[in-house]
């Protein structure tokens, strides 16, 4: 009768919504721009760090809400560590600020934490507080919001290969046992789905030793938006974005 209707499964035209079922399982985040945020209204640099992890509450309360899987969030990479004394005395201090003031409300939602990165050369203070919150989360399963300290890629990567070469020497392995899946056995995400899709702000389009191997083949979605001023909503935009590009990709 209509010769124009198409049947559903035809259906061509975008979704207006998030189509809750169908959201990407491992959602990364670089959260980049705090400083610039904090600088563009003549605040010291750490006040854009304290105002970006208000946003990290924001942004894990909507992600557990939505029914998101895991979230790794960028917070320190190695090459931190350069930046001046009292600024990494700062931000070494967040995660202990962070966990006093949210761990109950984790708790409550389920969360589980998780990180990823070279521990060990942490203040001891960080260390204590992430420890515990790891250990008081560890039975949940709810969202797995997994914080990337002090994480660097490409350290990953090699400490994986040192690890293989000296299970081939012990005689634990063959050489013709290595593989990608073996491989991915050795790095710190080991027991994680691969992200789905990456978030970078502050109009930054590059990788920073995030994640190399495990972004392969992951959606990568930036905004120009400084991290302090990321919300719930340019949050769905890259959700739903992600979705119709995997619509795309479902088609023909
Ligand atoms: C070093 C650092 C920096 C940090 N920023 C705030 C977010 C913007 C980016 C850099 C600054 N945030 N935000 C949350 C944490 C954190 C880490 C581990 C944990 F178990 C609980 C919270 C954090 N850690």
């Amino acid at each position: 009768k209509f010769p124009f209707t198409k049947n559903k499964k035809q259906q061509t035209t975008k979704p207006l919504g998030l189509d809750h079922n169908h959201l990407p399982k491992h959602v990364a985040i670089i959260m980049d721009g705090n400083g610039r945020w904090a600088k563009n209204r003549g605040m010291p640099r750490i006040a854009g760090h304290k105002e970006g992890m208000g946003v990290v509450k924001k942004i894990v309360r909507h992600a557990s809400d939505l029914g998101v899987k895991v979230l790794t969030l960028y917070a320190f990479s190695t090459e931190n560590w350069k930046r001046p004394k009292k600024e990494v005395d700062f931000l070494m201090k967040l995660p202990v600020e962070f966990l006093n003031t949210y761990l109950p409300e984790l708790i409550e939602r389920n969360v589980q934490v998780q990180t990823i990165g070279d521990f060990t050369v942490l203040p001891p203070h960080t260390q204590k507080a992430v420890k515990e919150a790891m250990s008081k989360t560890k039975d949940n399963d709810g969202l797995i919001l997994n914080f990337a300290l002090n994480y660097g890629s490409r350290f990953e990567m090699v400490n994986a290969v040192k690890q293989i070469a000296a299970e081939v020497e012990q005689g634990d392995i063959r050489v013709s046992d290595i593989d990608e899946k073996l491989f991915s056995r050795h790095l710190y995400t080991s027991e994680l789905l691969e992200p789905d899709l990456l978030i970078r702000t502050s109009g930054e389009q590059r990788l920073s030793n995030f994640l190399l191997w495990q972004l392969a083949y992951a959606e990568f979605w930036f905004t120009e938006v400084y991290w302090p001023d990321f919300d719930e909503s340019l949050f769905e935009k890259a959700l739903f974005d992600y979705q119709n590009r995997k619509r795309r990709y479902g088609g023909v």
